[in-house]
């Protein structure tokens, strides 16, 4: 599945952009502040419903605008062609549709078109708080696994709901209320315990792979799942901690506590990594996910990649670009504020039917030479 043709309107500096794309390489060149990273992330909106970057619709609209609009045609591995469109006015309820058919739920979309991200701001993942690391878990399993999105939504309205009762007075307490509420809270959250540890467990070997090829085995890292359900069932733990929960008035356990420890040779790599380090680290879980949803959806999802070679060293740089000329990529997006890494990838693929493009003051140019 690849991207054919994208159009942009009005997408915060993208004020008119057509671009037939290549269903291999596309390579975006520009100064800072022209453009890049919007253009990626308007292709991101069409997969997930919502930009990268901004968690408001309205911030995505030009200054000048009401409206913005994309719109996506995808080609299968069958040739059909889908067609993904999507309209947000300020102060309006999005719209977004598949060949012509309004969703009635965006949640019905995720997962149609997979895509993985990798920028600069992934680095938040590893010195970002713990719902940094559990969006991501989510993200990944929710992109195979609608079910596990449903339970998500089903827990955190329990969450919610227990959390509201627990700010009242001790004694104005419905304590039958509250046992309904732990109930669903304990058969969500014992059902998403169990899909992120599988997941994990999968996760960890694809993720030390990348990490060893790009780093050339120089360092060694690791991830671990921790949660507070290793060391108990939910419904106990929630039982147990009532009391201090009542005086807290919110809820301390909970899969809403689990986070993923990253270690770089046996220390937490938020401490001591160096940028580049963290750069290979979190590369390395993206390219990671890629892989796990290729096996999961067969599907090989987009690859978008924004400014990710700064601050890493050539060998880093070529092991990287190495594998995501690899077959086992699809159709992939790059942006760089330089032709050096990109003339370097250029040089190694042996696919003729890559693009090349300038992006300057929200202008995209194909560039021919
Ligand atoms: N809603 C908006 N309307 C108009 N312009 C916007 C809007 N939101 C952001 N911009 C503009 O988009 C530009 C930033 O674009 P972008 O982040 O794509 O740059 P880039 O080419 O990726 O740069 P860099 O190399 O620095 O990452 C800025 O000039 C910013 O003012």
């Amino acid at each position: 599945m690849f991207l054919r043709q994208l159009s942009i309107i009005n997408y915060k500096n993208l004020s008119q952009i057509e671009l037939d794309l290549s269903p291999k390489l596309n390579c975006f060149i520009g100064n800072n502040g022209m453009g890049k990273t919007n253009l990626l992330d308007a292709i991101y909106y069409l997969s997930f419903c919502k930009s990268h970057t901004n968690p408001v619709d309205s911030q995505i609209i030009c200054h000048h605008s009401d409206f913005c609009m994309l719109q996506g045609k995808y080609e299968f591995p069958d040739h059909s062609i889908e067609e993904v469109y999507c309209a947000i006015r300020r102060r309006q309820k999005k719209q977004f549709k598949r060949n012509k058919k309004e969703y009635e739920r965006l949640s019905d979309h995720i997962g149609f078109i997979p895509l993985v991200m990798i920028s600069p701001a992934d680095n938040e993942l590893i010195i970002g708080g713990s719902d940094e690391r559990r969006r991501f878990m989510d993200m990944v399993i929710s992109q195979f696994d609608k079910n596990y999105m449903h339970s998500l939504i089903r827990y955190n309205r329990a969450l919610q709901q227990r959390n509201i009762i627990l700010k009242n007075e001790e004694e104005n307490i419905d304590l039958n209320l509250l046992e309904i509420w732990e109930e669903q809270i304990t058969d969500e959250g014992t059902l998403i315990f169990e899909k992120r540890k599988a997941f994990i467990d999968r996760f960890i070997p694809i993720f030390n792979r990348f990490y060893n090829l790009i780093s050339r085995s120089n360092e060694t890292v690791s991830l671990n799942y921790i949660s507070q359900l290793k060391e108990s069932d939910l419904h106990h733990l929630l039982k147990r901690n009532r009391k201090k929960d009542m005086m807290l008035g919110f809820t301390t356990v909970g899969i809403h506590k689990d986070d993923l420890e990253m270690l770089l040779n046996d220390f937490p790599i938020k401490k001591t990594g160096s940028q580049g380090q963290n750069k290979t680290f979190f590369v390395s879980m993206k390219l990671a996910q890629f892989h796990f949803l290729l096996e999961t959806t067969k599907t090989k999802p987009l690859l978008l990649l924004d400014d990710i070679f700064d601050r890493l060293d050539s060998s880093r740089v070529e092991e990287i670009i190495k594998l995501v000329l690899e077959n086992e990529f699809g159709q992939i997006f790059i942006s760089d504020t330089n032709r050096k890494s990109l003339d370097k990838m250029l040089e190694k693929t042996a696919h003729t039917d890559y693009h090349l493009y300038s992006v300057k003051n929200g202008y995209i140019n194909r560039i021919t030479d």
